[in-house]
């Protein structure tokens, strides 16, 4: 099996250029960077993509942040480096929601993340991969390293920032953290802060990982192909594509029936265990486990109160023009934490409800759905 962790990105060959073409990988460079849970992170980069022109005030930049397994490829064709098209390319490009003719889309590959960005597969400043030593980062770090795409971009002010799950969470901090750099705002199933429900959905995956014997302290990059922590991250990705997905729909998809010719009464697999097979090993080819680990800890630490004197002195500092959505079958990000985050927010009104059988991952999946709540936000 191919180790992804030591699959390489598509390069990102440094800064901006006025011109480049939509979807070429660039990447911002940051200096020291002081972290939420102390210590420093020496320098990183910040991977990301672009689509359309930015204007001559720079008064049209959208940021989109991706969710957990996301990268900067949110929009285009499959190609080298992309296996599948970009995973909001529904929504961006010309006359769409995010029409590229008018708007420029910035999408950064996440900090702690493997597609470009600095994270646990990265080599530190000595050239040694950080593996295991890589420093324990905060929703808030990420936002705060993401910044220097803005500042290297020109960009005082984002006419929109936009995300769905960790990307709301960022989208949402971006707005907390720095208001006056965010003139709309639109989180996606995501709440406030993680509850324990979620911090516990994440419990056994953290530990699928780490007990594998591959996991080696997360020092495993450097181990030939094959021998890194795929069997644990392959559980993870199991349990939690179960709660990014609904039971009706999984019930009506799947039922009971047995995957083929095999028979569960002799050991064979159910088709949705079947199901749940692929979308593990179709993960443990793209993505890294120490970034999975360390991502999925970021999102466990995400409480927007944090050190503001709690959550609701925290949202009312947030000055951008918000909407807020979940989705009504989401079993993992309820609706009722997207009320409780549209009623904390100045201005931000009812919240928005997504109405699907496909559950968390709908934000990915409902197109039309979610391009009504970007024209809302746009226009
Ligand atoms: C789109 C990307 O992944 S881009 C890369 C960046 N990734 C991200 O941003 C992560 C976001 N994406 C995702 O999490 C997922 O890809 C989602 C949510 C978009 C997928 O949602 P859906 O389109 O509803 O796909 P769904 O969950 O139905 O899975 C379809 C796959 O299951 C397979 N499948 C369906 N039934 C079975 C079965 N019984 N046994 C085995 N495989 C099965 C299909 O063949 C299909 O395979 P493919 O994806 O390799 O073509
Ligand atoms: N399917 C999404 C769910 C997390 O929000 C992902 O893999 O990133």
């Amino acid at each position: 099996m191919t180790d992804a962790s030591t699959v390489d990105p598509p390069p990102a060959t440094g800064a901006w250029r006025e011109g480049d073409p939509p979807g070429r990988r660039r990447w911002a460079a940051g200096g020291r960077l002081r972290l939420d849970a102390g210590g420093t992170l020496p320098e990183y980069r910040i991977a990301y993509e672009t689509w359309g022109r930015l204007n001559s005030d720079a008064s049209n930049a959208v940021l989109i942040e991706h969710a957990l397994t996301g990268d900067s490829h949110a929009a285009g064709e499959a190609g080298p480096g992309h296996p599948t098209p970009g995973w909001w390319d529904g929504l961006i490009g010309p006359g769409r929601a995010l029409d590229t003719d008018e708007l420029f889309v910035v999408v950064p590959n996440v900090l702690g993340g493997c597609q470009g960005s600095t994270g646990p597969s990265s080599a530190d400043p000595d050239g040694r991969t950080w593996g295991g030593r890589f420093p324990r980062i905060t929703i808030r770090d990420q936002v705060r390293a993401e910044a220097v795409v803005a500042d290297e971009l020109g960009v005082s002010r984002w006419a929109a920032v936009l995300g769905g799950s960790m990307g709301g969470m960022r989208a949402l901090e971006w707005a907390v953290t720095f208001p006056a750099r965010v003139a709309g705002l639109l989180v996606l199933a995501a709440p406030a802060a993680s509850s324990a429900d979620q911090i516990a959905w994440a419990a056994p995956q953290l530990h699928a990982i780490t007990s594998d014997p591959g996991w080696r302290g997360g020092d495993y990059h450097d181990a030939p192909p094959g021998a890194g922590p795929h069997r644990g991250l392959g559980v993870a990705r199991r349990i939690a594509h179960v709660t990014y997905r609904s039971s009706l729909e999984l019930d009506q998809r799947f039922g009971r029936q047995p995957q083929g010719a095999e028979n569960p009464l002799d050991g064979g697999r159910y088709a949705i265990e079947s199901y749940l097979d692929h979308h593990a090993d179709k993960l443990v080819r793209r993505f890294d486990a120490a970034s999975y680990v360390l991502l999925t800890e970021s999102m466990n630490t995400h409480d927007v109160g944090r050190d503001r004197g709690g959550v609701g002195a925290a949202l009312a500092g947030v000055t951008a023009r918000s909407i807020i959505a979940g989705v009504d079958s989401d079993r993992l990000y309820p609706m009722r934490q997207a009320h409780e985050l549209a009623a904390g927010i100045p201005g931000a009104g009812e919240a928005a409800e997504i109405s699907s059988p496909y559950g968390h991952d709908s934000f990915l999946i409902e197109t039309a759905q979610v391009a009504a709540l970007v024209k809302a936000l746009l226009h």
